[in-house]
């Protein structure tokens, strides 16, 4: 079986130099994209992935770095390929935000009625801390993590050995006794704001007060055009590259 993660951007919010931070996850069968932000189409395109071998999208939160692909996804998805459809792996209620205060305003159509997100993918609802199987070699499972205040944010186990932060506040706590004692995660891909305090982000810093053990497990990702600056600063941690691939089949 095999089964890899190949980053499809690296790059915070505004960072130019990279992508929005976006990641497939490639198994023997499927291709599943984790969040799919302005630039994902353009690596998409990149490394010669057709939109119609996507077979679906997992949401964490809707920042436009991470849903800002989605419109045109979903209409070269129906004008260009077909009306193909591709399912969209939500929470319910994360559903329902990304509709009504992100696609509503491009992707609604009165003339062909379409007024709602299952006009254009097929909504597979997940629940909260409960594993959804995909196919027999893949397994997802969102957990609501602290991002923005009283915003929705997801963070995500893939067969419940690897971890995808998405954005998110540091956590020590749920690093240490969720992430690698309790599920034993040998890959965490994790965001890290290099610079400046960590608001809305974990920070480089708080990273580094991790122990190594824990470190050596995690990849960097979601950083600002000066990572290269940090090169050696990252104690056991190693910044993931955009459209490297990761194995996690382990
Ligand atoms: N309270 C906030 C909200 C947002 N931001 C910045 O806006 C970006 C939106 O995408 P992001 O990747 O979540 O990173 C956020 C911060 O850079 C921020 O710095 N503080
Ligand atoms: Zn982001
Ligand atoms: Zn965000």
């Amino acid at each position: 079986m095999s089964l890899q993660i190949q980053m499809l951007g690296t790059g915070s919010a505004f960072a130019k130099n990279y992508y929005n931070t976006s990641a497939l996850i490639r198994s023997t069968d499927v291709n599943i994209l984790i969040d799919c932000g302005a630039t994902t189409p353009r690596s998409l395109a990149e490394i010669g992935l057709e939109l119609d071998q996507i077979d679906g999208i997992l949401i964490s939160h809707i920042h436009a770095d991470h849903v800002g692909g989605l419109e045109e996804v979903a209409f070269r998805l129906f004008y260009q390929y077909n009306q193909k459809r591709t399912k969209l792996y939500v929470t319910e209620a994360l559903a329902q935000t990304l509709w009504e205060n992100t696609l509503k305003g491009g992707l609604s159509n009165p003339t062909e009625g379409f007024n709602q997100l299952g006009d254009y993918f097929d909504l597979v609802y997940l629940e909260e801390y409960v594993p959804y199987v995909i196919d027999t070699n893949l397994t997802i499972e969102v957990i609501p993590t602290l991002h923005i205040n009283q915003k929705l944010n997801y963070s995500i186990f893939i067969n419940h050995r690897t971890f995808y932060s998405a954005d998110i506040q540091f956590n020590k706590e749920l690093l240490i006794q969720e992430v690698v004692h309790t599920r034993n995660c040998h890959t965490i891909l994790h965001d890290c704001q290099l610079s400046g305090s960590g608001f809305v982000h974990t920070t480089l810093g708080e990273l580094l007060t991790l122990p190594a053990e824990i470190q050596k497990r995690i990849y960097l990702m979601h950083y600002d055009d000066d990572m290269p600056s940090y090169y050696g600063q990252t104690g056991e941690m190693t910044f993931v590259q955009q459209h490297a691939l990761i194995d996690i089949s382990g």
